[in-house]
C-alpha cells in the first residue's frame, strides 16, 4: 500500500480550527470541505448553517443561489471570501463558485449552541474512517459493456479504455476471458487486450472464470486477472454454471497458476446483500467466500451488490462480517445503483475504512445473469462525491466526462451519471453567457 492509500489516521485528523472553519461551518450546504477543493465543493445552493450541524433553509440572511450562474446573488461586496475555480470540460471553461473561508467575512456572525469539544466529536465521528486517498477501479469496459445487447465495435472499446486512462484512472478492468457463448459482447477480449496492454502505468485486470480463461488472458498480454465467486448458490449456478465450492476449487487452480507467474489476482464476491433468486444473503455466507478467496491468495476482495438492493442498513453488517476475516485494506466495494443507494453505501464503506471503490463510467452496466440488475455506480458521481469530501483520487473529472460522453454517444443514450448530466448542463449554460 502506498502512503497515499493509507487510511486517514485519527491522529492525522485536521486540527480543530481547520474542521471548525473549513469543514463544519462551510456555507456549502453544511458538508465538510477541505483544502483540496474539487467540484464537490462548488456552491450549488447556499444555506445558512446553524451550529447544530443542521441547515436552516428559511433563513434568508445568507441565502445565495449560484445556479444558474447569472442569478448569483452573493457577491464579493458581502465581504466574504468568495472565489472562483475554473474547470475545463471539453472546449469550455466553467467557473465554479467556492467559499474560501466564510469566517474571514466581517459580517459573518454565528453564535455557537454547542461547545467546541462537541463539535470536534461530531466532525471526528464523521471523518475518522474516511481515507485520504481512494483507489477507483473502473469497470466500465467490462462490467459496463458486458450486458449490452448490440455488439460494441472493438475499436470503440479500445478508444474508451484509452480515454479512461487519460483521465487519470490507474486501474481499468478491460474485458473478460469468459465463454463467448455466455457473454458474446466480450468475445473480442483477445484483440482488446492486445491493443491496450502497453498503456503506460495503467493496471488492466481481466475476468477469468477458469484456467482456460486465465491462459488465454496471459497469452493476450494480461498482467492482472480477477476471479468471480458468488455468495449465492443460485447466482453461482446461473453465472458460471457451478456451485460456490466448485468455483472456489477452480479459482484455487487459477490463483496457483497466477502465483507461479507472479500475476496478481483480484477476487470478487457477488450478491453480497441480495440475490435475484434467493433474496437476502447472510453476511456470514459473504464472509466465508471472501475469506476463501483471500486465503487462496487474492490480493483484494471486491464485494459486489450485484443487483443493487443494499442500503447502509444491510451493507454495514455485511462489511462487519467480512472485516472480521479479511483485513479492511484488502477490501473493495462494488455497488450497482438499482435503488439509488450506491453513494450512501460507498460513504458508509469509506467511513468503515475501505479505500477501494469499483465504478463504471456513465453508470454503464448490469449482469446478463442477474435479472433486474442496473448499472454500476457512475464513476463521475463517485469522483464528485470524493472531491467534495476532500478525498484524493487523481482522476480528472472533466476528462472522465469526455470518456463518458464518448461511450454514451456511441450507445445512443444519455449518461447514467447525474454528475455528468448536471455538469454538462452547467457547461452549456456557461457557454451562453
Ligand atoms: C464459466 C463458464 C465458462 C462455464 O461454462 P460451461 O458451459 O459450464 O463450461 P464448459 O467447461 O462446459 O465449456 C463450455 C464451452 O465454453 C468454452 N469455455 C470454457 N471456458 C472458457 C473460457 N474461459 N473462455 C472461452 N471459452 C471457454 C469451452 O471450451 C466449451 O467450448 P465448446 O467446446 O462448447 O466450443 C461460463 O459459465 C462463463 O463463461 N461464464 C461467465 C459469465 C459472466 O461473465 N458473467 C458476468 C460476470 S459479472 C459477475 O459475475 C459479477 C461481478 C464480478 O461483476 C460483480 C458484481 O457485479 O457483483
Amino acid at each position: 500500500m502506498s502512503s497515499l492509500e493509507e487510511p486517514l489516521r485519527l491522529d492525522k485528523l485536521p486540527s480543530m480550527s481547520t474542521i471548525d472553519r473549513n469543514q463544519r461551518f462551510s456555507s456549502g450546504a453544511c458538508r465538510p470541505s477541505v483544502d483540496n477543493l474539487g467540484m464537490g465543493n462548488c456552491w450549488i445552493e447556499g444555506r445558512s448553517c446553524s451550529t447544530s450541524n443542521s441547515c436552516n433553509e428559511n433563513n434568508e440572511e445568507y441565502y445565495v443561489e449560484t445556479f444558474p450562474w447569472k442569478r448569483q446573488t452573493r457577491g464579493m461586496s458581502r465581504g466574504d471570501s468568495f472565489s472562483q475555480k475554473t474547470m475545463t470540460v471539453g472546449r469550455n471553461s466553467i467557473k465554479i463558485g467556492m467559499i474560501d473561508d466564510p469566517f474571514s467575512s466581517s459580517d459573518y456572525q454565528y453564535s455557537p449552541k454547542c461547545n467546541s469539544k462537541e463539535i470536534h466529536n461530531m466532525a471526528y465521528k464523521f471523518m475518522k474512517g474516511i481515507p485520504k486517498f481512494v483507489k477507483i477501479v473502473e469497470v466500465g469496459p467490462r462490467d459496463g459493456l458486458q450486458n449490452e445487447k448490440n455488439i460494441v465495435p472493438t475499436s470503440v472499446k479500445i478508444e474508451l479504455i484509452h480515454r479512461l486512462a487519460s483521465s487519470g484512472l490507474s486501474v481499468i478492468e478491460a474485458t473478460s476471458f469468459v465463454s463467448p457463448k455466455w457473454v458474446p459482447q466480450l468475445a473480442d477480449a483477445k484483440v482488446v487486450m492486445k491493443a491496450v496492454q502497453n498503456l503506460d502505468g495503467i493496471r488492466l485486470p481481466v475476468l477469468t472464470p477458469n484456467l482456460k480463461g486465465f491462459q488465454a488472458a496471459v497469452a493476450a498480454g494480461a498482467r492482472e486477472v480477477a476471479v468471480f465467486a458468488s455468495a449465492s448458490e443460485s447466482f453461482s449456478k446461473s453465472n458460471i454454471n457451478c456451485s460456490i465450492d466448485e468455483s472456489l476449487a477452480r479459482y484455487r487452480a487459477v490463483t496457483h497458476a497466477a502465483n507461479e507467474l507472479s500475476i496478481p489476482v483480484r477476487g470478487y464476491v457477488s450478491c453480497v446483500v441480495g440475490c435475484p433468486v434467493e433474496g437476502t444473503i447472510s453476511p456470514s455466507k459473504v464472509a466465508y467466500v471472501a475469506k476463501e478467496l483471500y486465503d487462496m491468495g487474492c490480493f483484494e476482495i471486491s464485494l459486489g451488490d450485484t443487483i443493487g438492493v443494499g442500503t447502509p442498513g444491510t451493507v454495514v453488517p455485511m462489511l462487519l462480517a467480512v472485516m472480521a476475516v479479511v483485513p479492511v485494506e484488502k477490501l473493495a466495494v462494488h455497488f450497482h445503483d438499482t435503488y439509488g443507494q450506491s453513494l450512501p453505501n460507498i460513504l458508509v464503506s469509506l467511513q468503515m475504512g475501505i479505500s477501494a471503490v469499483d465504478s463504471s463510467v456513465s453508470g454503464l452496466g448490469g449482469c446478463p445473469y442477474a435479472k433486474g440488475a442496473s448499472g454500476n455506480v457512475a464513476t463521475e458521481d463517485v469522483v464528485y462525491m470524493l472531491n467534495g469530501l476532500g478525498v484524493k483520487t487523481n482522476v480528472d473529472i472533466g476528462k472522465l466526462m469526455l470518456a463518458g460522453d464518448f461511450i454514451s454517444k456511441h450507445l445512443r443514450r444519455p449518461s447514467g451519471s447525474k454528475t455528468a448530466v448536471a455538469l454538462n448542463q452547467v457547461t452549456a449554460d456557461a457557454s451562453k453567457i
